[in-house]
């Protein structure tokens, strides 16, 4: 079986009846998300809360009934990607732009199931660039904030236009070496006026699930 589906359907087993449950995005949630609707279909009850408008489109093509924002209060389990975990379950996250949705949502989670190729796994943060949401307005003065803190930071762009996240904002994608303290690093990130959100997520997974390269599984 594809790695992305082994740990999909298997962090679809901690979805259970009556819950509500954040769906997160990426190719990875995409398999969390097919078993969740083949779940439903027969019979489980569920409310799904998307973490972006591709996941929303999916779930609503799968028949998941989605709670409005607006009446989440808790969410019992969410199941999203990253791009990037060490062994403390740090991550960053946001290679797909829906980081703010996504932190929203997982601050509210009582259990976060992440979900993740082994390969993404690193002894300290860093391989990744964070991707961190940025107001379209003076995102060049925003940019040098986030340069001073010790990165390179890139606006992203797709076909030579910049990318526009679900929420209307830019992403800069700030590369450092290494990150030692991810909690104390993503402080500092939303200390700056034009950042929105930033795409460290420290402290916030219960578990991460990868596939061993063999066909197993590896949990964190
Ligand atoms: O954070 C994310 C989107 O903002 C994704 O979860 C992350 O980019 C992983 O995606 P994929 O499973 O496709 O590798």
């Amino acid at each position: 079986m594809n790695p992305k589906q082994l740990v999909g359907e298997e962090a679809a087993k901690y979805v259970k009846n009556g819950m509500v449950i954040g769906l997160g995005t990426g190719s990875t949630a995409f398999f969390a998300i097919q078993k969740i609707g083949e779940l439903v279909k027969n019979g489980l009850q569920i409310k799904g809360v998307p973490t972006s408008k591709a996941t929303e489109e999916l779930a609503k093509s799968l028949n998941i009934p989605l709670l409005a924002i607006e009446d989440v209060k808790r969410i019992d389990v969410t199941i999203d990607g990253a791009d990037e975990f060490d062994p403390q379950k740090n991550l960053i996250k946001g290679g797909g732009a829906a980081l703010l949705r996504e932190k929203i949502i997982a601050s509210v989670t009582d259990f976060y199931v992440i979900i993740a190729d082994a390969a993404k796994g690193s002894e300290v943060l860093g391989s990744f660039a964070v991707p961190v949401e940025i107001t379209p307005f003076a995102k060049e003065i925003t940019m040098a904030q986030l340069k001073a803190l010790g990165c390179q930071p890139v606006l992203r762009v797709k076909d030579g236009q910049a990318v526009v996240t679900d929420n209307q904002n830019y992403i800069a994608d700030c590369k450092f070496e290494r990150i030692d303290e991810p909690a104390k690093l993503a402080a500092k990130m939303n200390a700056i006026p034009g950042v929105v959100e930033n795409g460290i997520f420290a402290g916030m997974a219960n578990v991460v699930i990868s596939e061993d390269g063999n066909g197993g599984l590896l949990s964190l």
